[in-house]
């Protein structure tokens, strides 16, 4: 069920649309994408547009891209078509990208539930779990609106239960497990590449 909503073909967002004092970029010695999953507010947006600078990448983040075909918000999207409507949506998106070389790519927080999106994680880049406590994440998010699932009594309680069921998801895909803490995110980027660069690619 599509609603009324445009589904339409956008290019990539960059991740630096003006290149300006963008710092030489260090590339991996590979063009697998990367993905980056991980809860709300584990940072995949904020640390994968910053990652992707750095490699000298191209940066999708799933769910703006998602935005940007429907020409509406994700709350919007959950509002007309409910959660299925989205899921089916988002699948569909990261079907797609996921089939991109030499992207970042940060997947919405519940782009692990569908059986079929872990496969797509799994088999085509490197899974990058971006791992946070559930105190640390609720910090991060308490004040944004822009999370349909946090819309209710009890956000906090929701958010741990969340986090509690889809664990064991993110680390069924992960091939990295990066702990964020409460390091700043320029540390987290460099960090980050570090293990990348030392990543062991299985053909
Ligand atoms: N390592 C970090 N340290 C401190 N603040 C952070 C860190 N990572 C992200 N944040 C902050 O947390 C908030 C949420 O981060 P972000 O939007 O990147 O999360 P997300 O994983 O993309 O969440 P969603 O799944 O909802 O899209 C932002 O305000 C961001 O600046
Ligand atoms: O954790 C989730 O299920 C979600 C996270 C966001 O990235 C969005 O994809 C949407 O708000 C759903
Ligand atoms: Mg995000």
């Amino acid at each position: 069920m599509n609603g009324s909503l445009r589904f339409d073909a956008v290019p990539a967002q960059s991740s630096d649309p003006s290149g300006a004092d963008a710092p030489a970029a260090t590339p991996l010695p590979y063009d697998n994408p990367i993905f980056l999953v991980g809860m709300m507010g584990a940072g995949k947006t904020t640390i994968g547009r910053h990652l992707a600078r750095s490699l000298g990448r191209e940066f999708v983040d799933l769910d703006l891209a998602l935005q940007d075909r429907c020409g509406v918000r994700v709350a919007t999207i959950f509002e007309i078509e409910g959660e299925a409507g989205f899921r089916r949506r988002e699948t569909s998106l990261l079907d797609e990208y996921s089939r991109c070389p030499g992207i970042v790519l940060a997947t919405g927080g519940g782009a692990v539930l569908a059986p079929e999106n872990r496969r797509y994680l799994k088999e085509r880049g490197v899974v990058v779990y971006l791992r946070a406590s559930g105190d640390e994440l609720y910090k991060r998010v308490a004040r944004d609106r822009n999370r349909p699932l946090l819309q209710t009594e009890d956000p906090r309680g929701r958010l741990l239960d969340l986090l509690r069921q889809r664990e064991p998801l993110y680390d069924e895909v992960a091939g990295l497990v990066f702990d964020t803490g409460s390091m700043p995110v320029s540390q987290a980027v460099r960090a980050l590449i570090s293990l990348l660069q030392n990543y062991e690619i299985s053909s």
